[in-house]
């Protein structure tokens, strides 16, 4: 595979290495089998089956504490599971020492070594492998020059600047030649306008070489952009693992659809559920103080404690109460608390009138205008059954 030639790392050479020469050997899968982990008291994963196919971007997204960054660290070697097996190319490895994985890790605040050149910190890794000196000044060269960084090999880690600096770690995890690279919130040190860029150069990087990428993050934005799949956890367990088109279409779980942000859940009990033509049921919710409520769904019974969801850019606002009107959308009457144009977008923010619950509409901000929105205003929002995602727990 060929290095494109529209890579935008700066001052490459004119003749790059293709990415088959500087890194040859191929991606691997990894896997969890009933992975458990407690430190003392505390169970920090909890019985997690995972597979992370070869060759893919995939993101470990959770708040704080979820157990992301100890499922990575078993994942890399650098801490031993309780119980359970992790597999790297089918093989378990569980009594693998880090340095035998055929995995590197990138970490959070890139763990350069300040007395270093640039050069010695990328020539680190293979000085450890006991490799020859003129096989690794070829190997350092060559993964430099594919950073566009080989102009700053003599500079010492603090006369870069911090996206150098994050290539530079890149390029030290990728010089062994690694199956599987892991990235421990690789972007936070970042100022928001650098963390965007990087991010595309991250993603650009582990497409050119194939190569699998397991990031841990608890930015949902940076998940989104960068995956092609993303396990969220939740206190040590997995909630979903979903590409991120589904995770946005149909989140699986209350907790996940709070975590990706602006949906609108309502929590009700399940009055029936009736299948339709694709599969799916049509599940009427009863909501207190608001009444019926219809979703999409599978897999419950009359008389269960749910929820449903819907994406506040799928409300369709309408001026004026919702009261008498017959139509078979979803429709609940609320009032405007605050109106705030973002750019091309308008996010409105609403308290349904019946309950005081909060809710969230975004709609185009020509559309908002041409509605003349404003706060202290009742509208109606209404929205369709297929729309509204069934929760089941
Ligand atoms: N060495 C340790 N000793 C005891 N408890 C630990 C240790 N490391 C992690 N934990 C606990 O295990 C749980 C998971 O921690 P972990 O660092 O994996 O979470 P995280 O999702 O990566 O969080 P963050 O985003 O804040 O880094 C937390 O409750 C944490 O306090």
């Amino acid at each position: 595979m060929a290095v494109s030639a529209d890579r935008s790392f700066p001052a490459a050479s004119q003749n790059p290495p293709s990415s088959s020469t500087v890194l040859s050997e191929a991606a691997a899968g990894v896997a969890l089998r009933s992975v458990t982990k407690k430190y003392g008291s505390v169970t920090a994963i909890e019985n997690m089956t995972l597979d992370i196919p070869a060759g893919i971007y995939c993101c470990l997204l959770g708040p704080s504490g979820c157990g992301k960054t100890t499922a990575l660290r078993m994942i890399s070697g650098h801490e031993s599971v309780t119980s359970g097996q992790v597999l790297i190319d089918g093989e378990c490895v569980n009594e693998l020492p880090a340095a035998k994985r055929n995995t590197a890790m990138m970490f959070q605040n890139y763990a350069l070594f300040p007395h270093k050149t640039v050069w010695q910190n990328v020539e680190f890794g293979l000085k450890m492998q006991g490799m020859p000196k003129a096989e690794r000044q070829q190997r350092v060269n060559e993964i430099l020059d594919l950073v566009g960084l080989d102009h700053t090999a003599k500079r010492k880690p603090h006369q870069l600047s911090g996206g150098q600096q994050q290539r530079i770690a890149l390029a030290r995890a990728l010089v062994t030649r690694p199956k599987v690279l892991m990235l421990d919130e690789p972007l936070s040190a970042l100022d928001e306008n650098l963390r965007v860029r990087m991010r595309g150069e991250l993603r650009k990087i582990q497409k050119q070489f194939g190569l699998t990428f397991i990031q841990v993050t608890h930015h949902v934005e940076e998940a989104f952009s960068l995956s092609d799949q993303i396990v969220v956890m939740n206190h040590g367990h997995i909630d979903q693992v979903a590409t991120p088109a589904e995770l946005f279409k149909a989140p699986a779980s209350k907790f996940v659809a709070r975590f990706i942000g602006d949906n609108n859940i309502f929590a009700g009990k399940v009055l029936d559920a009736t299948p339709q033509a694709d599969g799916q049921d049509l599940i009427k919710l009863d909501v207190e103080g608001i009444g019926a409520l219809y979703a999409t769904g599978n897999g419950t019974q009359p008389g269960t404690e749910a929820a449903c969801c819907v994406r506040p850019d799928l409300l369709t606002l309408e001026r004026g109460d919702a009261a008498t009107d017959q139509s078979p959308l979803n429709t609940i009457t609320a009032r405007i608390t605050q109106v705030e144009l973002t750019g091309f977008v308008t996010r409105v923010a609403l308290l349904a009138t019946a309950t005081g619950q909060p809710l969230l509409h975004t709609l185009r901000t020509v559309d908002a205008q041409s509605l003349a929105l404003q706060e202290g205003q009742t509208v109606s929002l209404k929205w369709s059954a297929n729309d509204c995602v069934f929760l089941a727990h």
